[in-house]
């Protein structure tokens, strides 16, 4: 039985990539600097892999950005409007030419080029975004990138022979988008063209004397459809044409493989890998349909939560698949990529974020490493006397937490015993509650402006969070500190002529990462990062005890806000499906039931902001779509107590008071029932750059609230014209009752600069000012 990882953090123990890449987009290191500081890392995890025991390392899984966006480089995915700078572009030093890739990752605007980036989205139902293939009729492949092979040679130098990972010809497609193409062309008719390339890279893989390649293959866990299937038989017959040697570790994640068990079991592979986290029920099924040829691997550590694993329960499965395969058929490793929980739980000694107590329960990506050996000791009756004290301590640790008074608290389980329906009711209908809150908001009846809440999150900003943190200034000095930015942006606010104005957020480090470090039942980090996109990271905060809020969280900022302008200021809230989705989950109780009691924390708050006078909040949901299950079964049960939730935390207000929610890269057509249930008065999306599409939905279900479609693209430093918004205002109006219709940004502003931040707010202004003008004179 052999021990393998999926993948390790990127980032770097101390954010190392993060701050050596934006060192070399600032110009400040050169392309050899950047690949010296790069290999030093990756040597560091490769070589953490291997001390710890793992049997088989993964090389590849390492990403200057992204891993999708790595593969398309593999295979010669870039888009036209790069191929010149990718010409021009003479690289030695790196594996493939590193500017035009970081220009497809994030675009490139000098006084030279001005070129749109790829797009970005989430990865499955995770918090990573990746960057989304672009793929034409005409589309060729050819290997652009040596990557592959050369990680493999320099974790070989350093005396660690690694699993190459590879995204799989099918999900790779899939992954991606059709552009500029005809409505009958689809992307998996590209799959004749790309196989060769694929076949290519494992010929030479096979060459260099690779073992096993990790080819990953998602969209096994998903609903996929007859031609889906079809496409995967085909890649995998093909596949196995050439390839004496090498062999494919066919590896799934984040769900089970349910009615494609028998596909997968069939597909010409040495190996599949499958999530038992996810989807422990499976085992049996997967084993019964398994080719007595081909290996299992089984991933029984959770590689997107950081409790420790119960040993002794995955050994159990794992005894079971050694029974019935022999282990020489059998490989264990964590469920996915430990990409997505943070590096090393030693480095987190403050106690009063993280308490003694809850980081005994705790295992990050170093610690699930030596679970993983531990547990192949355990199973092959090979542990040392140290080892056997460990696990035993290791099992204590988690029956401890069981048996926890920090998990239970006996008010908070009284409170959700006493939920009841009228709970989750605003007094009157919208139509009714609009009236009021015409009256009682003083903003303009048409075209109202606002904004999502964040703005510039500069490091001035950051700086003082930091300094207080560390004791360098005091509470006083860092709150008085933060008022004032609120002053001189209530002040900005008033001159640029928006309506209902915002704090600006300057309090916050993170959304969702600042309300659990207020709430009880959470525990924070101090360098828990997990890369969510790009040189971006979050500090996912961990719950993991019953939650409530002892004490009000936002009132003191939005009151003092308000109590600067006679204009109305928003109060700002993140709503409880976002909080949990962005989160470390407890596993001992359902997402729903968290996710309730976090609804009764904000609903506190909301109840506070209101006594307070505020007379607008908006409750952030942008995790709402992303929390989705992957499977459609499973839609339906989660959309109603994701709704209710969202309902438990926003109803308790009066009719007059207005309740606004805000979701950015939201598709809302296949749920936009759920939305309208909301019942939010008003609803802010992301719609700028889709040209206002994403209101379809919205026109179609002829959604009876209020709607602010974004009217600028919030990802870029560049300053939009009053014409091109007019024109989507316009576009909005066409086909939605202006009454119905807010103007603000696609999102929050914490990443822009205030350089491009106030003349594009002047400028949305004028628009929504031309927009009411015009509604007068048709009126
Ligand atoms: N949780 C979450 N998920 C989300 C989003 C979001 O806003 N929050 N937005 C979407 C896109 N994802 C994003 C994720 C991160 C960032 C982002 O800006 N991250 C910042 C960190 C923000 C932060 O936590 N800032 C801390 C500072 C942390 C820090 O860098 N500290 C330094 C020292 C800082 C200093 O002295 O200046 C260190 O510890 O090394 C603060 O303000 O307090 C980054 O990676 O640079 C943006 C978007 C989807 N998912
Ligand atoms: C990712 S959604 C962000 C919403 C938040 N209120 C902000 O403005 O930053
Ligand atoms: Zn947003």
């Amino acid at each position: 039985m052999i021990t393998h990882n999926l993948g390790y953090p990127r980032i770097g123990i101390n954010r190392d990539l993060k701050k050596v890449v934006e060192q070399y987009w600032k110009g400040e290191i050169d392309k050899t600097k950047l690949d010296e500081s790069v290999s030093a890392l990756k040597v560091m995890h490769w070589t953490t892999q291997k001390n710890a025991g793992i049997d088989m390392v993964p090389s590849n899984d390492f990403s200057l950005y992204d891993q999708v966006l790595d593969t398309a480089m593999l295979v010669g995915a870039v888009p036209e409007r790069y191929e010149q700078l990718f010409r021009e572009e003479d690289d030695k030093i790196y594996s493939y030419p590193i500017d035009t890739y970081f220009a497809m990752a994030r675009g490139l605007q000098d006084g030279e080029h001005d070129i749109a980036a790829m797009e970005m989205t989430k990865w499955f139902n995770t918090n990573y975004h990746y960057i989304v293939p672009e793929f034409t009729p005409d589309q060729e492949f050819q290997c652009l990138s040596s990557k592959i092979f050369d990680e493999y040679e320099e974790a070989k130098s350093v005396g660690v022979v690694t699993k190459p990972v590879l995204i799989g010809p099918v999900s790779f497609l899939l992954l991606g988008k059709e552009k500029d193409a005809p409505d009958d062309f689809h992307r998996l008719d590209l799959l004749d063209k790309l196989l060769p390339v694929y076949e290519d890279i494992l010929s030479k893989l096979q060459n260099m004397g690779v073992e096993w390649v990790q080819i990953e293959e998602p969209f096994l866990g998903l609903d996929i459809d007859d031609d889906t299937k079809i496409a995967f038989q085909k890649a995998y017959q093909k596949l196995a044409e050439d390839r004496s040697e090498l062999k494919l570790l066919l590896t799934t994640y984040f769900e089970g493989l349910e009615d494609n068990i028998e596909l997968a079991g069939n597909l010409a592979v040495e190996g599949l890998h499958i999530d038992l986290i996810e989807a422990p029920n499976q085992l049996d099924t997967v084993i019964d349909h398994l080719d007595e040829k081909v290996s299992l691997s089984l991933g029984v550590i959770n590689g997107r939560n950081i409790w420790k694993t119960d040993l002794e329960k995955a050994a159990k499965s794992i005894q079971h698949a050694v029974e019935q395969l022999g282990s020489d058929k059998v490989m264990i490793g964590p469920s996915c990529s430990l990409l997505h929980c943070p590096v090393d739980l030693e480095q987190e000694t403050d106690e009063t974020a993280l308490p003694a107590e809850v980081k005994r329960w705790m295992a990050f990506a170093n610690q699930k490493l030596d679970e993983l050996s531990l547990l192949k000791s355990y199973v092959s009756n090979s542990l040392s006397s140290e080892d056997e004290k460990l696990f035993e301590q290791h099992q204590n640790d988690i029956s401890d937490k069981g048996k926890s008074e920090l998990v239970h608290n006996s008010s908070v389980q009284e409170r959700m015993q006493s939920l009841d329906h009228k709970m989750l009711q605003r007094d009157h209908l919208y139509s009714e509650r609009k009236t009021q809150q015409e009256e009682h908001l003083n903003v303009p009846k048409l075209f109202p402006t606002t904004t999502i809440g964040s703005f510039p999150q500069t490091s001035e900003v950051r700086k003082w969070r930091s300094d207080y943190r560390k004791g360098n200034i005091s509470k006083e000095e860092y709150e008085g500190r933060i008022e004032g930015a609120i002053d001189e942006l209530i002040g900005r606010q008033e001159e640029i002529g928006l309506d209902l104005l915002v704090h600006g957020e300057f309090e916050r480090n993170d959304m969702v990462e600042y309300f659990g470090e207020h709430f009880a039942g959470f525990a924070f980090t101090r360098h828990g990062w997990v890369q969510s996109y790009g040189t971006r990271g979050v500090k996912p905060p961990v719950i993991y005890g019953d939650v409530h809020r002892p004490d009000p969280v936002t009132v003191r900022w939005s009151s003092y806000a308000q109590s600067q302008t006679d204009k109305p200021v928003k109060g700002m809230l993140t709503g409880p499906v976002t909080i949990l989705q962005w989160s470390f989950v407890r596993d001992d109780q359902s997402r729903e039931e968290t996710t309730k009691q976090i609804a009764l924390a904000i609903r506190d708050e909301v109840k506070d902001l209101e006594e307070a006078g505020i007379q607008a909040i908006q409750i952030d949901e942008p995790a709402f779509r992303e929390g989705l299950p992957l499977r459609r079964k499973n839609w339906e049960h989660y959309l109603e107590w994701a709704v209710d939730a969202f309902r438990l935390a926003s109803t308790v207000v009066k009719d007059r008071t207005q309740i606004h929610t805000h979701m950015c890269y939201s598709e809302f057509n296949d749920i936009i029932e759920h939305i309208a249930r909301l019942d939010a008065d008003v609803i802010s999306m992301e719609t700028s750059r889709s040209q206002m599409e994403l209101l379809e939905a919205f026109v179609e279900f002829d959604y009876p609230n209020e709607i602010g479609p974004g009217v600028y693209d919030i990802h870029s430093p560049r300053v939009p014209s009053k014409e091109e918004m007019v024109t989507l205002l316009r576009k909005a109006a066409d086909v939605l009752d202006a009454s119905q219709l807010w103007v603000n940004p696609d999102c929050g502003l914490k990443t822009r600069g205030w350089e491009e931040t106030v003349p594009s707010l002047e400028n949305m202004v004028a628009a929504a000012k031309q927009m009411r003008k015009s509604q007068n004179v048709e009126a």
